[in-house]
């Protein structure tokens, strides 16, 4: 097997990896991603303790202790660009030899979790609840650039594209599954469930205008009349479908759970946000502690 290149495979004179600024023993299997910086020490003040803390652009990665696991916490910054470089630059740190620059024989498989937050486009999902995404629907385009077909859910995929009829607005969604395994060690009667819709955009790619108008103006209603064997698509936001195709694709596990912060129909924004976040953080990881996952 030929070396990646120094182009490919791209490695700061410190030998970590390009944008996420780590090296491999930087990093544990049992990943929780965030999008905002500052949500990271939300998450590691929780920690028994802090042993490494590292800082790239909008990467901030803590890795310490909780509850006898080592866990990291990683700030993905906004967007399915940004999950590309993640899931591709943490994939590196496990599977790949940096002093080879050669693909590991064995690999690693890492579980990354994602606390995030997102708008609810349905008027019975209030603010501050809690939503696990068991399909990610891509409008972003990412997956198309991969051979992915093999990962993709094409039953529904199908179905939503014959649903929406959006090829002649050059719209033209993938669909990517949670992982079974982290929805069982993840769920319980906190948490509702939906189909996760993830774009490029927070204003006309969620249909939301300012004083620009956007294409599709009944963008959100379409997609919260969908239904798919009893499922709804229930939440927009900006990472999670992009995560599931790409950790799938890895050979990786990956789950989305989100705190509701807005609701669409009901025009409405959390008042409280910041406590239904770290309620949310307690919960993973009071449910990461109870778990077989190491
Ligand atoms: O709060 P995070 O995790 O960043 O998630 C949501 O918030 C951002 C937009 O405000 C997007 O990243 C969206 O997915
Ligand atoms: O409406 C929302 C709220 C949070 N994050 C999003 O992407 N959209």
């Amino acid at each position: 097997m030929a070396s990646l290149g120094s182009s490919e495979l791209i490695l700061n004179p410190d030998g970590s990896i390009y944008h996420l600024n780590l090296l491999p023993e930087d990093i544990s299997p049992i990943i929780i991603t965030v999008g905002d910086p500052g949500r990271v020490s939300q998450v590691s003040q929780h920690f028994d303790s802090i042993e490494i803390q590292k800082t790239k652009r909008e990467f901030v990665t803590h890795t310490g202790h909780y509850a006898g696991k080592r866990i990291m916490v990683l700030s993905t910054g906004i967007g399915t660009d940004n999950i590309d470089i993640v899931f591709n630059e943490l994939d590196a740190l496990a599977n790949i030899d940096f002093q080879s620059r050669k693909i590991k024989d064995q690999k690693t498989q890492l579980n990354i979790i994602r606390v995030g937050t997102s708008g609810s486009i349905q008027t019975d999902i209030p603010v501050d609840s809690f939503l696990m995404s068991t399909s990610g629907i891509g409008f972003d385009g990412l997956l198309h650039f991969y051979e992915s077909g093999h990962v993709r859910n094409e039953a529904l995929e199908q179905t939503i594209n014959d649903y929406l009829g959006w090829d002649r607005h050059n719209i033209h969604p993938y669909v990517a599954d949670a992982d079974p395994d982290l929805i069982d060690i993840f769920s319980s009667n906190r948490i509702r469930f939906g189909i996760t819709g993830t774009n490029s955009g927070f204003y006309g790619p969620q249909g939301r205008s300012l004083r620009l108008q956007t294409k599709i103006p009944d963008f959100n209603e379409k997609l919260a009349s969908f239904s798919y064997q009893d499922q709804r698509i229930t939440n927009l936001e900006m990472e999670t479908a992009a995560m599931y195709g790409l950790a799938k694709m890895l050979g990786h596990r990956s789950i989305s759970l989100n705190v509701i912060l807005a609701n669409r129909p009901n025009k409405e924004f959390s008042k409280q946000g910041r406590q239904s976040i770290d309620a949310l953080i307690q919960y993973t990881l009071e449910k990461i502690a109870q778990s077989q996952l190491v």
